[in-house]
């Protein structure tokens, strides 16, 4: 059981969860705390149910039991408008970036603004495309389809995409998956970078160690369906722990 810290101002609380799809039992007792302007990287090994445990965050899956508190709201409470509301408020960044292929950069980025804030002039779209572009330095590619790029800026677009709407929570889906070693630790300072220009508080799900030592202020590892240890990445892997010692090992770490 975690403990209770009543003088931070927690985003993302979450209590004793539970998950089951038929026998297979993914979460079980499930307890996390994210705190503003926090990052906490989730580690875990392939179908521990990281993907499941943020599906319920923005309540595309719903828990069996537990408590699942975001900015203040339940969320397996919340009826259809203030579940869009709520995620309006976070921004979700997915293991492949899904960006429009037949449109350009600005395109990209200027959809989900025109879709979701009424009443914006020319002149305030393209000053919050340019600006986000600017955040995640990529202005250059701002008439470039995402087929004419890299696939690490496709993923900094990815994630300009989601902060356009400037977003309290970021949920970052293996964000560095299949990049490769310089372009991951672009991809950890961009994330560190969006914490301290945009303010968010994260929740980074990765088996990179790297990734995790970088953006992680907090580090939870997943096993065997709840949080096995929370801590700094030092914390968590000085641990004497057998599962916890193999995953580090298993784990190639620069
Ligand atoms: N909607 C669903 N219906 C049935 N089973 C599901 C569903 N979603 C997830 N699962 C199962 O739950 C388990 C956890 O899945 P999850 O996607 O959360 O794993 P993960 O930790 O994110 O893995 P990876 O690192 O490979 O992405 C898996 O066994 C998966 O098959």
């Amino acid at each position: 059981m975690i403990e209770e810290n009543p003088g931070t101002d927690t985003v993302i609380r979450i209590r004793d969860l539970y998950k089951s799809f038929s026998d297979l039992h993914v979460l079980r007792g499930v307890n996390l705390d994210v705190n503003r302007g926090e990052n906490v990287v989730v580690l875990g090994r392939s179908g521990t149910g990281k993907s499941v445990l943020i599906k319920i965050i923005v309540a595309l899956l719903t828990q069996d039991r537990g408590e699942c508190n975001v900015l203040g709201r339940e969320v397996s409470a919340l009826n259809e408008k203030e579940l869009r509301d709520l995620r309006l408020k976070i921004g979700f960044s997915f293991q492949n970036s899904a960006l429009y292929d037949s449109m350009t950069v600005r395109e990209n980025l200027e959809f989900p603004l025109v879709r979701n804030v009424a009443n914006l002039t020319r002149a305030e779209i393209d000053e919050q495309v340019e600006s986000v572009l600017d955040a995640v330095g990529l202005l250059q590619t701002i008439n470039q389809v995402p087929s004419e790029l890299s696939g690490g800026q496709r993923k900094r677009i990815g994630i300009a995409r989601t902060l356009i709407l400037k977003p309290e929570i970021m949920l970052y889906d293996e964000p560095t998956a299949g990049l490769d070693p310089i372009t991951c630790l672009e991809i950890n300072e961009l994330i560190n970078e969006v914490k301290e220009k945009y303010h968010t508080s994260s929740i980074i799900i990765t088996h990179d160690l790297t990734c995790a030592r970088s953006t992680g202020d907090r580090v939870a590892m997943l096993l065997d369906g709840h949080f096995l240890k929370q801590g700094t990445f030092e914390e968590v892997f000085e641990s004497d722990e057998p599962r916890i010692k193999s995953f580090y090992d298993y784990n190639f770490i620069q």
